[in-house]
């Protein structure tokens, strides 16, 4: 099978990648001429518009968006426009808003599917999992494309009508954010409690036949091994949050409680500021209704 795959970052390369090693082919685009020439040392054909892309691709055109979410997808939409037909498929691996997906499926005049993407740059050797939305004879089209950037045959699957490929990659991700907190909560209390621990023979430990063994705690394995128990100079900043946002958004209109992933959304967001507002004025208020001592800043 033929492809066109745009957006060649840290997630695209490795689509391409898996698309080539499957033998597909793939001409490949990235507003970045740096990322195009990357691709086409992979083996692709490299394009140097959305418009020649479309031009090198056989019909009916089956077209893999890997940009960021937001803007560039709906600017890669409106130059991939008037080259698409009703028997052309455009994929959307990113993480979009599922309604922006509802949306761009209604306003395309190709078959659109928004497709949840896990796995992160370490599915490059594995593969990714892929949560597929959109039309059922369009994501068999593509089945083979998504049977070689998957794990495999079992990697992916169809969620179900247009945009819940995507609903399920916002929950996915709200599940990623209650977890790390878990685990990162857990490690806190060993890290400050009673013993002296090497946190990484117990993320170790854990990992080999616990209950709570996961690729996230390979991973805390991985961070103690490389910056030690106290994590070296690791800030606490966490960034990103707009997934897990639309999650806790997502769960307010439908009114199902999700302390746990609200709670790690709250933390990650707390993990920004230099002092909390909340805590200097919790501070005061014990001297306005107790006469406690105010701790003060350093002047
Ligand atoms: N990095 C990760 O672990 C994961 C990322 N994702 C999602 O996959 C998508 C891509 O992520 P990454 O590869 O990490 O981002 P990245 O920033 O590494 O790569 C994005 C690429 O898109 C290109 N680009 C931007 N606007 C473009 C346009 N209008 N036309 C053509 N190319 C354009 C950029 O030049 C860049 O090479 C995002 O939606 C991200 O949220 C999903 C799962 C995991
Ligand atoms: O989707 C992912 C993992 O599953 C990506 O790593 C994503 O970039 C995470 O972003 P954020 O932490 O801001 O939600």
């Amino acid at each position: 099978m033929e492809l066109g795959v745009i957006g060649l970052g840290r997630m695209g390369r490795i689509v391409v990648d898996r698309l080539l090693a499957a033998d597909h082919s793939v001409v490949a685009y990235d507003v970045s001429a740096e990322a195009t020439a990357a691709a086409a040392e992979l083996g692709a054909s490299p394009a140097d518009s959305v418009g020649d892309l479309c031009d090198r691709l056989a019909e009916p055109k089956r077209i893999w968006l890997m940009v960021p979410a937001g803007d560039p997808v709906d600017e890669t939409l409106a130059e991939l426009e008037p080259h698409l037909g009703d028997e052309d498929v455009v994929v959307d691996g990113g993480n979009s808003h599922f309604e922006a997906s509802l949306r761009r499926a209604e306003e395309t005049d190709a078959a659109y599917l928004d497709c949840g993407t896990s796995g992160g740059p370490a599915g490059a050797e594995l593969g990714f999992s892929l949560m597929v939305g959109g039309p059922a004879w369009a994501y068999e089209a593509l089945a083979p494309a998504f049977d070689a950037v998957a794990t495999g045959p079992e990697g992916h699957d169809r969620m179900g009508e247009s945009g819940s490929g995507h609903y399920v990659k916002m929950i996915h991700n709200g599940v990623e954010y209650a977890l790390m907190q878990a685990y990162g909560e857990g490690f806190e209390l060993l890290h400050e409690g009673r013993y002296d621990l090497d946190l990484e023979a117990v993320a170790r430990t854990w990992n080999n036949g616990a209950v709570i063994r996961s690729w996230l705690l390979e991973l805390c394995e991985e961070a103690f091994r490389e910056e030690g128990s106290d994590l070296g100079d690791v800030a606490d900043h966490v960034a990103g949050g707009s997934t897990g946002t639309w999650t806790v958004q997502e769960s307010l209109e439908q009114e199902v409680p999700l302390p746990l992933i609200y709670t790690a959304l709250s933390e990650r967001f707390g993990s920004r500021a230099d002092a909390r507002f909340s805590r200097r004025l919790a501070n005061r208020l014990r001297y306005g209704f107790g006469r406690h001592e105010v701790a003060r800043r350093d002047s």
